[in-house]
């Protein structure tokens, strides 16, 4: 059941086109990624979706509700971590989760949340002396502490280091398993195939694909490479590997360093040269095939690298 649908959104400010037609939905129990580089308008989509923004034209419902004529009926039902989501340097961390339990009528005991989420010791320590990761997962607790039935995160692991980066996916494996379906804003590859089983990849305003992340990769033609090392006595018998593997179907480029041989190509190139290589006898190792990643999947839909 879809439990959020955007259907359409436009919205610009003074002559710049931010979004531009965008649609998706998102099924109940899903993490839904928004993928896209700095500036594409993925914040702009999640806060009109949120209800925190006004489209232009196009619609919005979550949870059946439209957020912009039902939002306060709306922000009973979702949890929001905005992303630039700060608190008063003083706000102890009890008191932050007890303030945020206030806004619902229904919240959750944050005492329970503040074990769950391994905050219990920090309970006294001030917002301003948490560190990054402690900082993301009072976050995610207060997201949660209405009994949300979507969680927005909006860059959440922006700023922390990989190994608080890692913890706080966790965390959000968990907000999963707990029932509660997850619009996930990032710009990170990465965190995006870890944890998202769908992805909009937003650029310049527009939903360029959407699909799995597995599927994004898949989807899209793009190049991979292969290299191999030719064994001794097959270097003198295949003077021209160039030759022979640049004709084969999909292989757009062969270079050679020595005994290495390196072919870039699309498709299901891998298999043409490897049965070329066994036709003509020719022994190799090291065999190696880069995996394509959704980073190709990127540069193949936008022309340019999300990382860059
Ligand atoms: N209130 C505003 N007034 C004018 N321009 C805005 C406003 N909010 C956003 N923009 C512009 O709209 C574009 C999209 O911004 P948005 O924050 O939605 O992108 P984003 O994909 O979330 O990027 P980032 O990852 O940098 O937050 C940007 O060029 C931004 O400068």
């Amino acid at each position: 059941m879809a439990i959020i649908e955007a259907e359409g959104l436009r919205k610009r400010y003074g002559d710049r086109v931010v979004l531009d037609r965008v649609s998706f939905s998102v099924e109940e129990g899903e993490v839904f990624g928004i993928l896209g580089p700095n500036g594409a308008g993925k914040t702009t989509a999640v806060e009109c979706v949120e209800g925190l923004r006004r489209q232009d034209s196009g619609s919005v419902r979550v949870l059946g509700l439209d957020p912009l004529r039902q939002g306060r009926r709306l922000r009973e039902h979702i949890g929001v971590q905005l992303q630039h989501t700060r608190l008063p340097e003083n706000i102890k961390v009890w008191e932050a989760l007890d303030l945020y339990a206030s806004f619902y009528e229904r919240a959750r005991d944050w005492r329970g949340l503040m074990e769950r989420w391994g905050l219990a010791d920090e309970r006294n320590v001030r917002f301003g002396k948490l560190s990054g990761g402690q900082c993301q997962r009072l976050f995610i607790a207060l997201a949660l502490v209405g009994d949300p039935k979507v969680a927005f995160l909006d860059e959440l692991t922006t700023g922390l280091d990989p190994q608080a980066r890692r913890a706080t996916w966790e965390l959000v494996k968990r907000v999963r398993a707990e029932g509660v379906t997850v619009v996930l804003v990032s710009h990170f590859m990465d965190e995006v195939e870890e944890l998202c089983d769908r992805v909009a990849v937003l650029d310049r305003g527009a939903v360029v694909a959407l699909d799995s992340p597995a599927g994004l990769v898949d989807g899209v033609d793009a190049e991979y490479r292969m290299s191999f090392r030719l064994l001794n006595g097959s270097d003198a018998s295949v003077p021209d590997a160039e030759g022979l593997l640049g004709r084969l179907d999909g292989v757009t480029s062969v270079s050679r360093d020595a005994d290495l041989v390196v072919v870039v190509g699309r498709g299901d190139f891998t298999s043409a040269v490897t049965a070329s290589l066994a036709r003509e006898r020719i022994l190799v190792g090291d065999l190696r095939i880069d995996k394509r990643t959704l980073d190709d999947a990127f540069i193949a839909l936008t022309g340019r690298s999300l990382q860059a």
